[in-house]
């Protein structure tokens, strides 16, 4: 029988706790008095204060003893975005989640916190200033994000005042700092492949990049502001820096800041987003002999060359969110996190 209510609500389990977001969640959980199991497919660091489980969250056996005594769930696990692996999507971020829940009922869990994203109402088209009322995308971007939809659904309607279980969802969008295996090394990889030399459209189109404290903060937030009588209870939640900035500038500030050029020429986003589905399509023919992963995918040429940013509104009023840390000071801290990706390294 589940023992709410007997619980430490300082107890938590972070699902994906080796990963970028996990661990920075896990540190700031540390430092705020939270004892911590983190479950994840790998064990990527140790530290005072924090329990390892290895497991895969599709093993209910598994999970469940990562989630003893643990009153709050954060479940920030997911296959990579460019993984493109619509299967494995399906599996961990789906069928997983509903084993998250059922795993989570079953060890009388109260409160889940899923790290959700902004993308679940991104079509490839702009979206200025997007509210979380904003529709699903009928036509998701990737099946990464096909994915994060459904699964964003499942823990929403799992939310229970009746049954004691409440949930809450936080979209971030562009998460970037150190330690991040994507954003900065992919950019670099790119300059360093001599690929970084054009703007896709006009370059004034504007984005949310969310530094990953501030992130950490939101979702902290929502899981202290989450009660019973809240108007969290089942609700989504934009959290970003709240500066959108333009796509082509945060590059450049990322690129010169680690010594490389920014880009400087133009190219139509018609004619780019074309050549990306083009080839896109023929890595999709020729998967069963030979697997590419370009670089330019429809998805990225999209995410560069339209507006995409979201108003975190609804945060600041019903959960007091500010970003903590400002843009500025955040693309400083990063790049300086990154000395072996300095040009010359
Ligand atoms: N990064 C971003 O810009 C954004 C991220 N998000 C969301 O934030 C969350 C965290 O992202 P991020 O930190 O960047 O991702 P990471 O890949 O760094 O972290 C995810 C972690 O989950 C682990 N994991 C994957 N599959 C399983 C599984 N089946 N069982 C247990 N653990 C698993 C991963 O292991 P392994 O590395 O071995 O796969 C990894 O350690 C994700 O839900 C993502 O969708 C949302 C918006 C933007
Ligand atoms: C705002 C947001 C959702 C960012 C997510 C992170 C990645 C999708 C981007 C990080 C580096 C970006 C990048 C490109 C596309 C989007 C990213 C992968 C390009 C491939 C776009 C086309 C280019 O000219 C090169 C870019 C390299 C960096």
């Amino acid at each position: 029988i589940p023992k709410r209510g007997i619980k430490s609500s300082k107890r938590c389990a972070v699902i994906g706790g080796s990963g970028f977001l996990g661990r920075h969640l896990v540190e700031r959980l540390v430092d705020r008095g939270y004892t911590v199991n983190v479950f994840d497919i790998r064990q990527a660091y140790e530290l005072p204060g924090v329990t390892f489980h290895q497991g895969d969250l599709c093993d209910r056996q598994a999970l469940l003893l990562a989630l003893k005594e643990v009153s709050v769930v954060f479940h920030c696990a997911s296959p990579a975005p460019a993984s493109d692996d619509r299967a494995l999507f399906q599996r961990v971020n789906i069928d997983g989640t509903r084993t998250v829940i059922q795993a989570c009922h079953e060890a009388g869990v109260q409160k889940l916190i899923l790290t959700s994203s902004a993308s679940v109402v991104f079509e490839g088209t702009d979206i200025k200033n997007g509210r979380e009322d904003l529709p699903y995308a009928k036509k998701p971007i990737d099946y990464y994000t096909e994915t994060k939809i459904v699964q964003e659904k499942l823990v929403l309607e799992a939310c229970s005042k009746e049954k004691g279980f409440l949930t809450v969802a936080i979209r971030p969008h562009g998460i970037f700092g150190p330690r991040d295996p994507q954003l900065v090394p992919i950019l670099i990889d790119t300059a360093r492949r001599g690929k970084m030399k054009f703007i896709i459209g006009d370059g004034s189109n504007l984005v949310d990049f969310t530094y990953v404290e501030n992130v950490v903060h939101g979702h902290i937030l929502a899981a202290e502001h989450l009660k019973a009588d809240s108007p969290l209870c089942g609700q989504a939640y934009h959290i970003t820096n709240d500066e959108p900035v333009r796509f082509w500038d945060f590059m450049s500030q990322i690129l010169e800041g680690l010594g490389y050029s920014a880009p400087r020429y133009h190219l139509p986003y018609t004619l780019v987003y074309g050549i990306a589905l083009l080839l896109w399509l023929m890595a999709l023919v020729l998967r069963p002999l030979i697997r590419i992963k370009p670089t330019f995918t429809p998805m990225r040429v999209a995410l560069a060359g339209t507006h995409h940013y979201y108003s975190c509104a609804r945060a600041k009023k019903d959960m007091g969110y500010q970003p903590l840390v400002p843009l500025r000071e955040a693309i400083v801290r990063t790049v300086e996190s990154y000395p072996h990706l300095r040009k010359g390294a």
